[in-house]
């Protein structure tokens, strides 16, 4: 085994994560409570890129977070079922996970290199990764995601993609066994997005994991997905569950082929279904 190829959570088998009978529910202003998630139960194993779609609003991001441990202050979460990790039950972050955020949270007073070594400063990675092997990881991951040369600027210098790169970069540096992204590329260009998606592929297939990716975008679920999830309209159930068996990458040609054609048109009526409205993008 190389340093960069990992040691320690990477040796471990894949990930399982399974929510059971998930309710949520948050509190209106005005009184009474808004059920935002009834009875969703699901299943992800890795590695393999899982994909839910779903209008906005939806309850996506509310999943998403369950999965990783982030809790509103003033709200249980899950109202009732459960979140289990491995087989146990997950009621906080999960040391094994890692988030990636559509807002992609680097620190302006560090440099490109301190942000992506940023997670070794915690105790729980420190102690897992070697000062050697560390070193190393924060090399490889800025070489792989093309920010070798721009490791000594600071996120203000860069593009937003330039900086979405350092926050997948971030996440990717701990080889994590999940790894939980919230529409990452939402806010980028068609271009920048494209390449993203393009560069999260290839890492994937560089450290296989589990990994689940909210979206609203059609395209983007059938370039990156083993399987796209459909969400319902609030309150969010599982309106349909699809696998996609195709070999990444994935491109624009396979998009126009028939079989992707098809894809595409089951999963958009099925979106339609759900909400009743096209209040979801398609950017093929
Ligand atoms: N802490 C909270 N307190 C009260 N309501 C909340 C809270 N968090 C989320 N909600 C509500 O839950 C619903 C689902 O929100 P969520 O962010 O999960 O949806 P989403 O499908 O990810 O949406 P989008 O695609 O627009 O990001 C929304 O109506 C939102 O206002």
């Amino acid at each position: 085994m190389t340093a960069t190829q990992g040691k320690g959570a990477a040796a471990k088998p894949a990930a399982i994560i399974s929510l059971e009978h998930i309710v949520q529910e948050y509190p209106r202003p005005e009184g009474g409570v808004n059920r935002v998630v009834d009875d969703l139960s699901l299943r992800f194993e890795g590695p393999s890129i899982n994909m839910l779609l779903g209008p906005s609003g939806c309850g996506k991001s509310t999943l998403l977070y369950m999965m990783g441990g982030v809790r509103p202050m003033n709200v249980p979460v899950p109202t009732s079922g459960s979140v289990n990790i491995d087989g146990e039950p997950c009621t906080d972050a999960h040391d094994d996970a890692v988030m990636v955020f559509q807002r992609y949270a680097n620190r302006p007073d560090l440099s490109v290199h301190d942000n992506v070594a940023f997670p070794f400063r915690l105790g729980l990675w420190r102690d897992r990764v070697p000062a050697a092997e560390r070193r190393d990881r924060v090399m490889h991951m800025l070489e792989a995601v093309g920010l070798a040369d721009k490791a000594k600027l600071h996120p203000s210098q860069l593009s937003g993609g330039q900086n979405q790169r350092i926050a997948l970069a971030r996440a990717l540096v701990l080889k994590p066994r999940i790894l939980l992204m919230d529409e990452p590329f939402g806010a980028l260009d068609a271009q920048t997005r494209e390449d993203m998606q393009q560069l999260l592929v290839k890492l994937f297939q560089e450290h296989p994991c589990l990994i689940v990716f909210v979206t609203h975008d059609v395209t983007e679920a059938l370039l990156l997905g083993d399987r796209v999830v459909v969400l319902s309209t609030q309150p969010a159930r599982v309106a349909d569950d699809f696998t996609i068996a195709t070999p990444k990458p994935r491109d624009s040609g396979w998009l126009r082929m028939p079989e992707a054609a098809a894809l595409e048109q089951r999963i958009l009526s099925r979106l339609h279904q759900a909400t009743g409205k096209g209040n979801v993008r398609v950017s093929v």
